[in-house]
């Protein structure tokens, strides 16, 4: 086997309760970022590998995710909050697999996708920010909080009473943003989330997600996201083949590219 020293090993199982923790500060105390584990997970569709043998671990605040059309990017990204499940191995959030435990994961790891059609369901923005708490048993006028709040730090409040297929591309996918963030998930995977943006818009998203409390994890065609990334997965045919800082990973990306 080549030796691939970028490329970080997984922690032995026995080390993971000593594996050092991300603290987050909300709400006036530090809380722990639960690691995000993938043991062995291949993923096949119809008798084709799509992943392959990856087993890494995902503590970092900023993970970006970058390689070529059809490599596996996505699929890798919707292994994170269980929309695709494993056909070997496991992924684990914090303690929780992501096939027994969907519903607590999917609380935790939001999805905000390419196109934020696929995921505004409601004819009103506030409506639509709420549709989602509703499945948190919280009280109306919480959810109404909750909804007013997240608007407010989005600086998107204008938006609260409009009808949902009114709005730009920009604001829809602010709106799409706004409905994961509502729920308070403690991660946030965004599936090339600025492909369908004009310049402005992107750079405002790209803004709001470096203001982000939360962990997130970022697939992108759009290398100037990853500038102050903690971390950058590139994939290749399947495999995870470079793990590291965004410049050495964009560097190996700019090389297989040219190869
Ligand atoms: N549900 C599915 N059924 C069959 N094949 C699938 C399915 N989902 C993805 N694939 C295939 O898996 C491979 C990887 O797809 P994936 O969407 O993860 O790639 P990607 O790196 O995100 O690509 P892109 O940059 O073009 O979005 C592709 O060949 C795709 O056709």
């Amino acid at each position: 086997m080549v030796n691939q020293p970028w490329i970080k090993r997984p922690r032995s199982a026995s080390k993971r309760c000593c594996a050092a923790k991300r603290l987050e500060y909300r709400a006036g105390a530090f809380v722990e970022l639960p690691s995000i584990r993938l043991e062995n997970v291949f993923v096949r569709y119809d008798n084709r590998d799509v992943l392959q043998q990856i087993s890494i671990d995902l503590d970092e605040k900023r993970i970006g995710i970058i390689g070529a059309n059809g490599a596996g990017k996505s699929t890798l990204s919707r292994l994170l909050n269980g929309l695709v499940l494993p056909t070997e191995g496991t992924v684990h959030i914090g303690e929780l697999n992501t096939r027994e435990h969907a519903k607590q994961i999917r609380r935790q790891v939001g999805f905000v996708f390419q196109n934020p059609a696929n995921q505004i369901i409601m004819p009103i923005v506030s409506d639509d920010i709420a549709f989602g708490l509703k499945n948190l048993s919280l009280p109306k006028n919480e959810r109404q909080v909750r909804v007013a709040q997240t608007l407010g730090e989005l600086n998107i409040s204008h938006l609260a009473d409009r009808e949902t297929h009114t709005l730009s591309g920009g604001e829809q996918q602010m709106v799409a943003l706004a409905s994961v963030l509502a729920m308070r998930p403690q991660t946030v995977v965004f599936d090339e989330p600025t492909t369908m943006l004009d310049l402005r818009n992107r750079l405002a998203f790209q803004k709001e997600i470096a203001k982000l409390s939360q962990r997130a994890i970022v697939v992108t065609h759009d290398l100037e996201i990853l500038e102050d990334f903690e971390r950058v997965l590139v994939v290749t045919d399947g495999t995870i083949a470079f793990d590291g800082p965004p410049a050495d990973a964009i560097a190996h990306y700019r090389q297989w590219s040219h190869a």
